[in-house]
């Protein structure tokens, strides 16, 4: 679980969170909305502890990032929107170099790999080196890295930007799988259609300041209003960021 009272962050004179607070419950799947320049990517890497907080309280699993940054690290994964690919390294050696980074043991590992590889349908690319991969190879190849330690909390920026029809299928199967092991999942997305088909809940943020947080269906109720589009619309009061 993901609990997060009252953050606040700034960058500069541009109050990047004003006040942000839910809650993200394991075994659920959690979006989080909001237009161009929300705060989304801020708060998640506020949640990892990349970035320090400047006021509120944030616990993943019971650990808060800023007191026990490790323990933090252990349990979460974090897909953000730079990949990190190393261009000369094939998926495989990728893999394994932050499996063991992560202090996975060989054998488990290599069995871990092949899971995630099926998982995500990129057998495929296992034994290519990253160099010229494709975005949507570039970011199964990420999202492989995320997930191959078991993490218990998985933070995604953004995740199926670039994939195609198969990839992105291949995503909700695995987030489904995730969701049926008790994960706690916090997903930032444009995409509605995905947020009506894959997630419990969302969040949803503006200016910085959590507006909502309930089910899809229960925007919807509280609006008054019958399409997810038009009820976050309605609760941002803007159109942008909509795909
Ligand atoms: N390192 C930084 N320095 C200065 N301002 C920043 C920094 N990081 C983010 N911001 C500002 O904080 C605000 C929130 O940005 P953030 O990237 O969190 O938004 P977002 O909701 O992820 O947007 P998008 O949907 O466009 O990706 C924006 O005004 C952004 O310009």
């Amino acid at each position: 679980m993901i609990e997060v009272h009252d953050v606040r962050k700034a960058f500069g004179a541009v109050q990047a969170l004003g006040g942000v607070s839910f809650t993200a419950r394991d075994g659920q799947i959690t979006a989080l909305l909001g237009p161009n320049g929300a705060g989304k990517t801020t708060l998640l890497r506020t949640l990892v502890g990349l970035l320090k907080r400047d006021h509120g309280s944030i616990l993943v699993g019971g650990v808060d990032p800023e007191q026990d940054p490790m323990a933090v690290r252990r349990n979460i994964g974090f897909l953000t929107d730079q990949f990190g690919l190393y261009e000369r390294l094939t998926t495989r050696e990728y893999l394994h170099y932050f499996g063991e980074l992560n202090d996975m043991q060989a054998p488990a590992l290599r069995t871990r790999i092949g899971e995630v590889a099926e998982l995500l349908g990129m057998e495929d690319i296992l034994d290519r080196r990253a160099k010229g991969f494709s975005q949507g190879q570039r970011i199964k190849v990420a999202l492989a890295r995320t997930l191959l330690h078991r993490p218990r909390h998985l933070l995604l920026d953004e995740p199926s930007r670039g994939l195609d029809v198969m990839s992105t299928r291949a995503l909700r199967t695995a987030l489904h799988a995730l969701r049926e092991d008790g994960s706690c999942v916090i997903m930032a997305t444009h995409v509605m259609q995905e947020v009506t088909h894959l997630c419990d809940d969302v969040i949803v943020i503006a200016n910085g300041h959590t507006v909502a947080q309930g089910s899809p269906d229960e925007l919807c109720r509280r609006t008054g209003i019958a399409n997810l589009e038009d009820a976050f619309v309605s609760l941002v009061g803007t159109e942008e960021g909509i795909a």
